[in-house]
């Protein structure tokens, strides 16, 4: 289903009546923004809707020109949004990038197979090449027969870790310099929320970055960090982009949804509380005596990893030797254990006397 009529219907503009847009003074308000509450036309919504990633994307130097750059293209509105936004302007500023729509198909059926018919059309809607690679082909399991073998609860972590490295492997055979994703500020909020909720000092210090991953092979960016997802969904039914629209089958991640439903009450209240929380994730101040994870290689698939083995491999060892839960939080099994003290040792020194930051 490709349709954004439903999400459109949701967002219906609030009556703006025969107000003249605050922006231009001459066309009729068609929308409240929702990040500002302005009544503006839709002309002036998409002037300030693009004109903010462009800066984003200025300010935070996100690109070079001449960069082969990998769009994660999961068919959904954000990164659909991403791919039609990132091309408009990379030929509206010369930005001079060769882009790339990039896929990972985690083997859903019911869900992944028909969003993938939607980036397909992108492909020719955009005129933007399209790679797609499988966890079937990468680890010759596919997420239904991930679920089959360790249920639903879970399996968000199987498909996460696997999905990361799965868009790393895909953009090294494009060649790409850099991988984008369609993460907006909703979803970087929910996840300083998520952090500091579970103590996870590590991932709070960079859930923030606009950049991640220059150490390590692709780095990858998030040209969306400041953008609002109301605004993405807006955007989308207003020019009628051709998205999927339905929620994965498999995510029951109830902690992530109340995090989720937080975030969207605050911003009922008060729409600047998106911004307010990303910022105060960038202000946190980790103590210099805090322990944090050090980044080396996995000795087994070579991919970037705190520990000996990454956790891909540690995931797909836990499956292949039929203990599919071998990895998952702190289990007692061979690497896993090895995982669990370290993650252990990690938090337990976040948490004592050295666990201060400051903000
Ligand atoms: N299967 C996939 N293939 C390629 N990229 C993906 C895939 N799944 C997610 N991504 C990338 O990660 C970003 C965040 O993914 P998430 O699962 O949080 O989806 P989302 O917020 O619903 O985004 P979207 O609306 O683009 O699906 C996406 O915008 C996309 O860039």
């Amino acid at each position: 289903m490709g349709s954004s009529v439903a999400d459109g219907a949701k967002l219906q503009p609030s009556r703006a009546g025969s107000r003249l847009c605050v922006r231009c003074g001459e066309r009729k308000a068609a929308l409240k923004r929702p990040k500002t509450l302005e009544q503006i036309c839709r002309e002036c919504f998409y002037i300030v809707f693009e004109d903010e990633i462009h800066q984003t994307i200025v300010d935070n130097s996100l690109f070079k020109s001449g960069e082969r750059v990998a769009i994660g293209a999961s068919g959904g509105k954000d990164s659909t949004v991403l791919a039609y936004v990132l091309s408009e302007l990379n030929r509206r500023h010369n930005y001079g990038l060769d882009l790339f729509l990039l896929s990972v198909d985690e083997g859903i059926t019911g869900y992944r197979d028909d969003s993938l018919e939607t980036v397909k059309r992108n492909e020719i809607q955009y005129g933007l090449p399209l790679k797609i690679v499988s966890y079937k082909d990468l680890y010759g399991w596919t997420m239904d027969d991930i679920v089959k073998a360790i249920g639903l609860k879970n399996n968000c972590t199987f498909c996460g870790v696997f999905r990361r490295q799965a868009l790393d492997r895909g953009a090294a055979l494009l060649k790409a310099d850099k991988i984008v994703t369609g993460h907006n500020a909703d979803d970087i909020a929910e996840t300083v929320l998520l952090n500091i909720l579970r103590g996870d000092i590590a991932r709070l210090s960079r859930c923030t970055f606009i950049t991640t991953g220059e150490d390590g092979p692709i780095p990858r960016c998030k040209p969306f960090k400041y953008t609002y997802e109301k605004e993405i969904v807006m955007y989308a039914y207003f020019k009628k982009l051709d998205y999927f629209s339905t929620e994965c089958i498999y995510s029951p991640n109830a902690y992530r949804g109340f995090a989720r439903e937080f975030i969207k009450d605050l911003e009922r209240m008060r729409p600047r509380a998106i911004l307010d929380i990303i910022k105060s994730g960038e202000n946190f101040r980790i103590s210099t005596t805090t322990k944090m994870p050090e980044q080396g290689t996995c000795e087994r698939c070579g991919y970037i990893s705190s520990q000996r083995l990454c956790k891909a491999c540690v995931l797909l060892d836990g499956l292949n030797r039929g203990l599919p839960k071998l990895g998952i939080g702190r289990t007692k099994a061979g690497d896993g254990k090895e995982h669990a003290k370290h993650s252990e040792r990690s938090t337990s020194s976040l948490q004592g006397k050295h666990g201060n930051f400051d903000f």
